[in-house]
């Protein structure tokens, strides 16, 4: 069996969560039926999040954000590899005990909390559920913890009889936050909790995870396609591509000292987060994670690659720090400015 990637940073507090080589594999469909073809979702993840840390995962659609996501909070299972819950193996737990630690220990926000939620349901059967099916208290604590989640995420308690139907966007989105908090746990996974609100809302729904982050202590792995935000938001930012996570980045550095081509040149695309600047051009589509490219996944778009990179899947480079950590052949150098870069890639003339 696989030892976990790095148990403890140097230093660092003991992980909440771990993943040791996790892999997720899906039968292909087509049709809607399944065909004999396979897709990686998620290849070989080695992660730990420690308490009370905000992680953000970026990369284009279809590199495994989500799959990442609901691996580290026991809601799927990995095709091989081993998910630790502060030191357990959590796919080795009888599956009461597994059902307890995950329901005790993790909640999930997810995209949509139109779809999210039970439309026949009211706000107050919504938050109870956890409570009643993890059996949490008496009749009385039970309701009074109805009321404390309301009043945590901002939700006026003349709401606690309505159906979802009844509220704006982000009034269903902080239900939904109120629900992942309902068990009092220490990671909370939001994957793209914002994208499907108005934009109005979305700067308040995003203070609110923070605030709450800092009032409960929680870790927080926080997905989306919104780099400015994922940037702000994160102490750590996970950047993957294909399936594969190819770089952690401390968030202050990410944009101009990323070392992976690849997320250099994800934040060169992004407006606003460095000078007036062209992006790196990534030339030709995303490979298919059913047929990845052998070797890097990232080589069929990269500038920098070689024969090296067609041949073996880099491991974390040996320039790598516990903090900085980068799966390359070639990477960017520390002093390489993005704009050095942009002149790198950039086609050559016919
Ligand atoms: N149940 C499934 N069956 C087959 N393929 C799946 C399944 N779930 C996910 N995939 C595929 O796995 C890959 C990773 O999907 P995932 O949803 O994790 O990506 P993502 O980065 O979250 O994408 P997005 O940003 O668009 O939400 C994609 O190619 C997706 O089509």
């Amino acid at each position: 069996m696989t030892a976990p990637a790095d148990p403890q940073r140097d230093g660092a507090a003991p992980a909440l969560v771990e993943l040791a080589d996790a892999h997720v594999v899906h039968k292909a469909r087509s049709g809607g039926l399944f065909t004999r073809d396979r897709v990686y979702a998620l290849t070989g993840a080695d992660l730990a999040i420690a308490p009370g840390e905000t992680v953000g995962v970026v990369g284009e659609s279809g590199c495994g954000k989500s799959t990442l996501a609901k691996v580290l909070v026991g809601v799927e299972r990995p095709t091989s590899g081993r998910v630790l819950f502060r030191g357990r193996d959590l796919w080795a737990m009888p599956a009461a005990e597994r059902r307890a630690a995950v329901g005790g220990s993790t909640g999930m926000i997810f995209q949509d909390p139109s779809t999210a939620l039970n439309r026949r349901l009211t706000v107050r059967r919504i938050l109870r559920d956890p409570l009643d099916v993890h059996g949490r208290g008496t009749t009385a604590q039970r309701e009074e913890r109805v009321r404390e989640l309301m009043a945590l995420v901002g939700l006026p308690r003349a709401l606690a009889d309505a159906l979802p139907g009844r509220l704006s966007g982000g009034q269903r989105q902080r239900v939904a936050i109120a629900r992942a908090l309902a068990l009092d746990p220490d990671l909370v996974v939001a994957d793209e909790p914002t994208s499907a609100l108005d934009v109005s809302v979305r700067a308040q729904i995003l203070n609110l995870l923070l605030d709450l982050k800092e009032r409960l202590g929680l870790a927080l792995v926080f997905v989306s396609h919104d780099i400015q935000t994922v940037r702000r938001m994160s102490d750590r930012v996970i950047t993957m591509y294909l399936g594969r996570i190819v770089e952690e980045t401390p968030a202050g550095r990410v944009t101009d000292r990323s070392r992976h081509p690849y997320t250099r040149a994800l934040f060169s695309a992004t407006p606003g987060l460095l000078d007036p600047i062209e992006p790196i051009p990534l030339t030709g589509p995303v490979p298919s994670a059913t047929h990845p490219p052998s070797g890097c996944p990232f080589r069929t778009r990269c500038w920098k690659a070689d024969g090296v990179c067609a041949d073996t899947m880099p491991g974390f480079s040996a320039a790598s720090t516990p903090e900085h950590r980068f799966r390359c052949h070639h990477p960017v150098q520390e002093d390489e400015s993005t704009r050095d870069l942009v002149r790198q890639s950039r086609p050559m003339e016919p």
